[in-house]
């Protein structure tokens, strides 16, 4: 990947006719649509964009406030610069990694986003059938608001399930998913923390976004689910249905009760500080995940990358530490990796792949971002993750923004 790649495109590939992971769109690569095989990760989020109703695509796309945790997000990526190393046989680069203690085939992750049906008819099946393939098995973090149930997605899944919680006021209702989860074989619990209210979301109170009819939080009953398919102008169905339903006075002393529950590995999602992190590891916690939760929460919130160093090290080894935010290109997951991150997960573009191609699109996506992945750590002359270090990044100058898909998040204003 270079800072001056645009998305121009390869002509009829023969391999689009046959291969569904890149003929996304049953007629691409045909003599009647010699259509794209999308090249970047932005390519995808092109095709998203075209094909989903604009509402739906600003609320996938939206962050809080004015955005700038969006945008310092992708500009951290932009920041580093990496010193390749030469002569160091990279015949074979080896990405499978473990996480949690489960094998994975490369050290990605997708980050748990509610409602998968917005982007495509299958919703999460398609998405965990994606992150399953061979070569990537990688774990799918099922959101509390996904819309299929568990149960279908344990039976399509082959890499791991983890399950996202957000702290509800219905204790019963939490304890009810656990147990649900638990029994349908998922591998951890990652408790959202950075949300005791919905961010200020401009795109979101523009639309009036609310749930089209056929989509539910298919996992919750119907005593919590309320406000979600609501419409009202200047003002966003899910903030309302977040203010009513999440309890915002979650607090340290409440992770023992949930930890009490369960058997299950139990994570933190949205901590940016040392402070915090040194604290969760205090209590145990089995993993952090360095996340502003795409810069949807707090605007101005520190970039997840640069918040990273400072994470790792006050964890200090207590438990594995895990980044969202910002990631569309391998040398991305290889900064992260190089700063101590065990594995990233990856949020928007799976949905963009979603939105572009169903599973097939979910799966391009997953596979471009490993394929990118091993290339650079080829061409740094790192063929393995143990040897991953901040050795191999170099501060600035800063590339300036890719005016291209290159940061699909920079391409089109609220
Ligand atoms: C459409 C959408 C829905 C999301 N829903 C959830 C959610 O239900 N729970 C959660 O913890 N985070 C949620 N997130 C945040 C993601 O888990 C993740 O932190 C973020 O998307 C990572 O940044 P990226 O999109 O730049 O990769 C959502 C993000 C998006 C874009
Ligand atoms: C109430 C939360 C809705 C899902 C979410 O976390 C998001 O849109 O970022």
């Amino acid at each position: 990947m270079t800072d001056t790649g645009t998305d121009s495109v390869v002509g009829t590939d023969p391999a689009t006719e046959t291969d569904p992971a890149i003929a996304i769109d049953p007629a691409a690569g045909t003599d009647a649509d010699p259509a794209p095989r999308p090249l970047t990760v932005g390519a995808y989020a092109a095709l998203a964009e075209d094909r989903l109703p604009p509402a739906t695509w600003h609320y996938i796309q939206g962050g809080a406030g004015t955005e700038s945790t969006v945008r310092a997000n992708r500009a951290a990526y932009r920041r580093l610069r990496l010193r390749p190393r030469v002569l160091a046989d990279v015949s074979r680069c080896d990405l499978s990694t473990t996480v949690l203690g489960d094998a994975v085939g490369a050290p990605l992750g997708i980050a748990p986003m509610a409602y998968h049906q917005l982007a495509c008819d299958e919703g999460e099946v398609a998405t965990v059938r994606a992150a399953g393939a061979p070569g990537l098995r990688i774990p799918t973090v099922v959101s509390i608001f996904a819309s299929r149930t568990f149960e279908d997605l344990a039976a399509q899944a082959t890499g791991p399930l983890w399950l996202q919680l957000y702290w509800l006021h219905r204790r019963d209702v939490l304890r009810t998913v656990v147990r649900r989860a638990e029994a349908a074989g998922f591998r951890a619990l990652v408790l959202t923390v950075d949300t005791p209210r919905l961010g200020r979301r401009l795109r979101e109170l523009r639309h009036g976004f609310h749930l089209p009819p056929g989509i539910v939080a298919r996992n919750l009953d119907g005593e919590v689910t309320g406000f979600l398919h609501d419409r009202q102008d200047g003002s966003s169905a899910l903030a309302r249905h977040a203010d009513a339903f999440i309890d915002p006075s979650l607090s340290w002393s409440d992770l023992d009760r949930l930890r009490e529950q369960t058997r299950l590995p139990l994570l933190l999602k949205g901590v940016l500080t040392a402070e915090d992190a040194a604290r969760a590891a205090g209590l145990g916690i089995d993993g952090i995940v360095v996340s502003n939760h795409g810069g949807r929460q707090l605007d101005g919130a520190v970039a997840t990358l640069d918040a990273l160093p400072e994470v790792v090290a006050a964890v200090d080894g207590r438990c594995p530490v895990f980044l969202d935010g910002g990631i569309r290109h391998g040398t991305d997951v290889l900064k992260a990796l190089a700063l101590g991150a065990r594995a990233v997960f990856v949020g928007r573009p799976v949905l963009w792949g979603l939105a572009a191609g169903g599973e097939a699109g979910a799966r391009g996506v997953l596979t471009l971002l490993r394929d990118e992945l091993e290339d650079a750590m080829a061409l740094a002359g790192r063929p393995s993750l143990a040897a991953l270090g901040p050795e191999l990044l170099a501060r600035g100058p800063a590339a300036a923004p890719n005016e291209s898909y290159e940061d699909p998040d920079l391409r089109k204003g609220p």
